[in-house]
């Protein structure tokens, strides 16, 4: 497929602190690719993605983002491309005052979606993770593969073209870690952008897709994967 689902031109990202965390960063994802990005702690991964859902703008360099610029985009417009990426974070950032249902159902509610396609959507959604007899537990009584399944759940049940994942099977054994994988990768097929943020380099290698491997803030290599 043509175009650019993500790009990174020379990006480098330095925080409040002063600290440069990521220094000259340069990459490609086109649409539909399913991308693994590793590396040891601090090197750096997390703040990719974070420039990606613009929670951090870059210090310098340009980020591309559906074939658009968004490094300086006006604050109003941050909604719209949030929206348009489903993000899985390390420590899920469920809603513990809410079942499982009320926590996927709220990423509609904020989208402005109606009540008659919230219903369907977040149901067919839990179903597609397989959680759909536990809709109206409250999280807190889910294990952790369980809830990191919300978590995928509450990111994907607006049907974004981009997901972004960081670390999702670090907590988990490997049995639940695969299944996390398999959902991916299902939805990669669907045709889904899947970025997802590992430190398991031999699981990475075993699914066959690229791998970027960054170290001190930079890219030291990408693995290409399977053709
Ligand atoms: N808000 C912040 N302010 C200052 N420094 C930060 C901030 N966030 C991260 N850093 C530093 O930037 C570097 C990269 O952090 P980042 O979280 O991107 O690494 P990572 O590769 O995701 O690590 P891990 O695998 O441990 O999650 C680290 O040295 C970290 O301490």
């Amino acid at each position: 497929m043509d175009g650019t689902m993500v790009r990174f031109h020379n990006v480098s990202l330095r925080y409040a602190t002063g600290f440069e965390a990521l220094h000259n960063i340069s990459f490609h994802i086109k649409p539909g690719q399913f991308i693994f990005l590793t590396g040891h702690s601090g090197a750096g991964k997390t703040s990719i993605l974070k420039l990606i859902y613009q929670a951090e703008t870059p210090s310098e360099g340009a980020i591309l983002l559906n074939n658009r610029n968004i490094e300086h985009l006006p604050h109003k417009q941050l909604p719209a491309l949030r929206r348009g990426i489903g993000v899985i974070f390390q420590d899920y950032k469920l809603l513990y005052d809410r079942t499982v249902y009320e926590n996927v159902a709220l990423a509609m509610e904020v989208a402005g979606q109606p009540t008659d396609k919230i219903e369907i959507q977040v149901e067919r959604t839990l179903e597609y993770v397989g959680l759909k007899e536990r809709m109206f537990h409250n999280p807190i009584a889910l294990s952790g593969g369980e809830q990191q399944r919300v978590a995928i759940a509450r990111a994907i049940v607006n049907r974004p073209p981009l997901v972004i994942a960081d670390e999702p099977t670090g907590n988990l054994d490997k049995a639940m870690g695969q299944r996390i994988m398999g959902l991916f990768q299902s939805l990669h097929q669907q045709g889904t952008t899947i970025i997802v943020v590992t430190h398991d380099v031999e699981m990475a290698q075993q699914m066959g897709h690229p791998i970027i491997i960054m170290e001190d803030g930079q890219i030291l290599t990408t693995l290409e994967g399977r053709p």
